[in-house]
């Protein structure tokens, strides 16, 4: 049984939707299966669970399509020593989306909403297309800053395929978080150069395809959020308070979205 001074927030499940619409929402029955869980699980473990149970219990059910949205509460740290019951609410989600057939057959997404990334330089927008209404001037430096969005895919086409390891889809999980974060900003010292959005963010997509061999396809979306550097000219005197990496407008909209998918080819599993 879980004590409440040690729910790990791995427990914290929000249970959004599934496609068994004609029936009345037994949320009790997503209590009790979570209470039947002896040991930590990964989301996406937890949907497979539900997904099994809805398609083999009720005859009429075909598939079932769960989606989950893990909130991040993490532990705080009070003069350096973890806290033993209180937490925080991070800020990126760990989403999952999994469809399970009658018979087994299975279709495992997992993802990640809400990463905010901001690097303050080795970032420009230039060598793109220009034509005569293009106004935007090249720039080898600029702030970049974005909201990941990911989703990927597994080859696991049922629910034999699906590996044997404790919080296999955790780990993956947070592999590709690692990942797509350490590719954005490079190095720490030095970072990396990024050209446009575009660029950055199809190096992230081809690192997490050549790391996970066991990701069959992933789709990113990244805003770009804009800081404009702020010049406040005169006429009486044009240099007086002039941009001098001090000041940056944060400005919501309008921001053009970079969204792309990427697919292996054949899936080496
Ligand atoms: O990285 C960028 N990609 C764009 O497509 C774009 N468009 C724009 O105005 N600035 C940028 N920056």
């Amino acid at each position: 049984m879980l004590k409440r001074r040690s729910l790990s927030p791995l427990h914290i499940f929000q249970p959004l939707f599934w496609s068994w619409r004609s029936q009345a929402w037994p949320r009790e029955l997503v209590y009790v299966k979570a209470k039947e869980c002896s040991e930590l699980l990964s989301v996406e473990d937890f949907a497979i669970i539900l997904g099994k149970h809805f398609t083999t219990f009720y005859p009429h059910v075909t598939a079932a399509l769960i989606k989950i949205v893990e909130k991040p509460w993490e532990r705080v740290i009070i003069d350096g020593q973890p806290h033993n019951h209180g937490f925080k609410l991070g800020s990126e989600k760990h989403t999952t989306e999994v469809t399970v057939r009658k018979g087994g057959d299975l279709h495992v997404t997992s993802g990640i909403e809400g990463l905010a990334l901001l690097k303050t330089t080795q970032s420009g927008f230039e060598g793109f297309i220009r034509d005569k209404y293009t106004l935007l001037p090249e720039t080898r430096e600029r702030i970049l800053a974005t909201e990941v969005s990911a989703s990927w895919t597994y080859p696991f086409g049922c629910l034999s395929h699906i590996p044997v390891k404790p919080l296999y889809f955790t780990e993956r999980y947070l592999g590709v978080k690692n990942l797509l974060t350490k590719t954005f900003f490079g190095p720490p010292n030095g970072g990396v150069y990024s050209p446009s959005v575009q660029s950055t963010l199809y190096f992230m997509a081809k690192d997490v395809l050549s790391r996970f061999l066991d990701i069959a396809s992933i789709q990113l979306r990244m805003p770009n959020l804009h800081f404009l550097p702020v010049n406040l000219q005169s006429k009486d005197n044009p240099t007086m308070v002039k941009f001098n990496n001090d000041v940056y407008l944060p400005t919501d909209e309008p921001h053009g979205t970079i969204e792309a998918t990427m697919n292996r080819a054949m899936s080496k599993m």
